[in-house]
């Protein structure tokens, strides 16, 4: 997708145009963070990343945002500065995939405050959505074990969100998408099935299976609800998986699209087994989520492919993932935000975060976030609850984040949405299985530095009125 730097929001451009007549303009360090695990979950899948670089490095405003402006009371010189508007700064970040938790920098931009702030809202835009879909995809995955996932999602997606969704899907652990476009520019498997509406188009659901196969002899799925599954769409689907064993071809599946899943899929495999045609594969779709799909596998029901659309690229119940972006240095000094809520209070200064791990590689469920000059961390305490410490000298400690950009050019090769799939997955089998469950999944650790907790309070007191 193209994106121009007026993909921001207004307030951006008033304070840049401030920034840019009172000059010097100052240099700025950002944390990218989110407050809430999505889904009351235990964790977040860290997705976007890549396309927020790629789109970082040739980020300009065209000639007609440049003509809006001036139609919109922006001066002169400040949009002669826009006009060679680049985003020059440095970031440092999660790797895309990585499993990431709660209150704690994922990434950070430093650079100077006008080219900080006016890609803020597109930063957050694509991280906060693709972050929240791929974590989505994670907990789907969790359920459906080791079977197909398919996203289907583009028809019921937030508009062009979809496309995004089908790439932080894969992320997340899909196997293939229904979505052509994403599929071709992400290099996604893509597959399908086919609709109600190319049964309905026939007479006869015989002979709507019939041409679909001759035409589709690959990958070929038939649909078997339209009418009557057990009775019509499956009789009709062994019929034509006959039929094609006797060119030499091979049925993939049929699809189950309504009614009780679990007793279809039962009923569907006996029928299938009775007739030979053990290797038919039985595809279901229907509001499915994560929660179906565990309660259909506890009810035994041999589903091989899960078809997910609108509860996957919408991320539902979640609409949105409260991810934030705050100021935490300029010019070298710290910043903060305070909040009557404490658990609002942000974190001042360039940091470093730490994530635990334990003699065997998993990860000991602690991350702890240091200002970013320290280097050995023996002891992280709770932000908030000082009676609540650990000590860190028995862990390996691995910096998470790592310089991705640097004076606006990305410093890592790209990273194939394959690699980061299969990184994402690499990382959560890292993290114990307690803080994958769905209901009140344990509590993963967050704690700060002594130095980072002192620099904190000593800002708090500062500024408190
Ligand atoms: N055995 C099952 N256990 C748990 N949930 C199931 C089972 N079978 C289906 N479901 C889910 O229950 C919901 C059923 O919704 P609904 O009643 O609208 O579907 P339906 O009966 O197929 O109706 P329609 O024909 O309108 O699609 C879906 O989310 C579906 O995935
Ligand atoms: O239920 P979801 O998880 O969102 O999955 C996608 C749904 O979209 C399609 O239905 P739709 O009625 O749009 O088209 P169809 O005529 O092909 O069934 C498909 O058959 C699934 O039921
Ligand atoms: O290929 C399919 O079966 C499909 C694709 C999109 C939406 N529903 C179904």
């Amino acid at each position: 997708m193209n994106f121009t730097a007026a993909y921001t929001d207004l307030y951006q451009l008033t304070m840049a145009q401030v920034y840019f007549a009172t000059k010097p303009v100052g240099h700025a360090v950002f944390d990218y963070y989110f407050r809430n695990n999505p889904f009351k979950g235990g964790y977040a899948i860290f997705a976007g990343l890549e396309d927020v670089l790629n789109v970082l490095e040739t980020l300009k405003f065209s000639s007609s945002d440049i003509s809006y402006l001036e139609q919109h009371g922006f001066e002169k010189d400040f949009l002669e500065y826009l006009k060679d508007f680049q985003f020059k700064g440095t970031i440092y970040s999660s790797q895309e995939g990585d499993v990431v938790f709660p209150n704690r920098p994922i990434l950070q931009v430093e650079a100077n405050i006008i080219e900080a702030q006016i890609i803020e809202t597109f930063l957050l835009n694509m991280l906060n959505f693709q972050t929240l879909i791929a974590t989505k995809a994670s907990r789907i995955r969790h359920s459906a074990k080791n079977e197909i996932l398919l996203d289907m999602g583009l028809r019921r997606a937030h508009a062009t969100g979809g496309y995004y969704a089908s790439r932080a899907a894969a992320i997340g652990g899909f196997d293939s998408t229904s979505n052509v476009k994403a599929a071709e520019d992400y290099n996604i498997s893509s597959s399908g099935t086919m609709a109600h509406s190319f049964i309905q188009s026939y007479e006869d659901e015989l002979q709507a299976f019939r041409d679909f196969a001759q035409y589709r002899p690959k990958n070929c799925v038939l649909l078997v609800d339209t009418y009557n599954t057990l009775k019509s769409g499956l009789p009709n689907a062994i019929t034509v998986a006959k039929e094609m064993e006797s060119q030499g071809e091979k049925l993939l599946g049929v699809r189950l699209d309504s009614g009780d899943l679990a007793y279809l899929s039962k009923k569907t495999r006996k029928m299938l087994d009775d007739a030979d045609l053990g290797y038919v594969k039985i595809v279901a779709s229907n509001q499915l989520d994560e929660f179906v799909i565990k309660s259909l596998k506890e009810q035994g029901a041999p589903i091989d492919i899960f078809g997910v659309g609108t509860n996957l690229v919408t991320g539902k119940p979640d609409a949105a993932l409260d991810g934030v972006y705050k100021l935490s240095e300029y010019n070298g000094e710290p910043r903060i935000k305070l909040s009557e809520n404490i658990i609002k209070v942000s974190l001042p200064h360039k940091k470093q975060v730490y994530r635990m791990l334990d003699q065997n590689g998993m990860f000991y469920g602690a991350d702890a976030i240091a200002l970013f000059k320290e280097d050995k961390i023996t002891e992280m305490t709770h932000a908030y609850d000082t009676s609540k410490s650990l000590t860190l000298n028995d862990f390996n400690q691995e910096p998470l984040l790592q310089k991705v950009m640097e004076k606006g050019k990305k410093t890592q090769p790209q990273r194939s949405v394959a690699e980061i799939a299969a990184y994402s997955k690499s990382r959560l089998e890292k993290l114990p299985e307690e803080y994958k469950r769905f209901q009140n999944p344990h509590i993963y650790k967050i704690g700060l530095s002594k130095e980072l907790k002192q620099e904190r309070d000593t800002l708090v007191a500062k500024h408190k009125f």
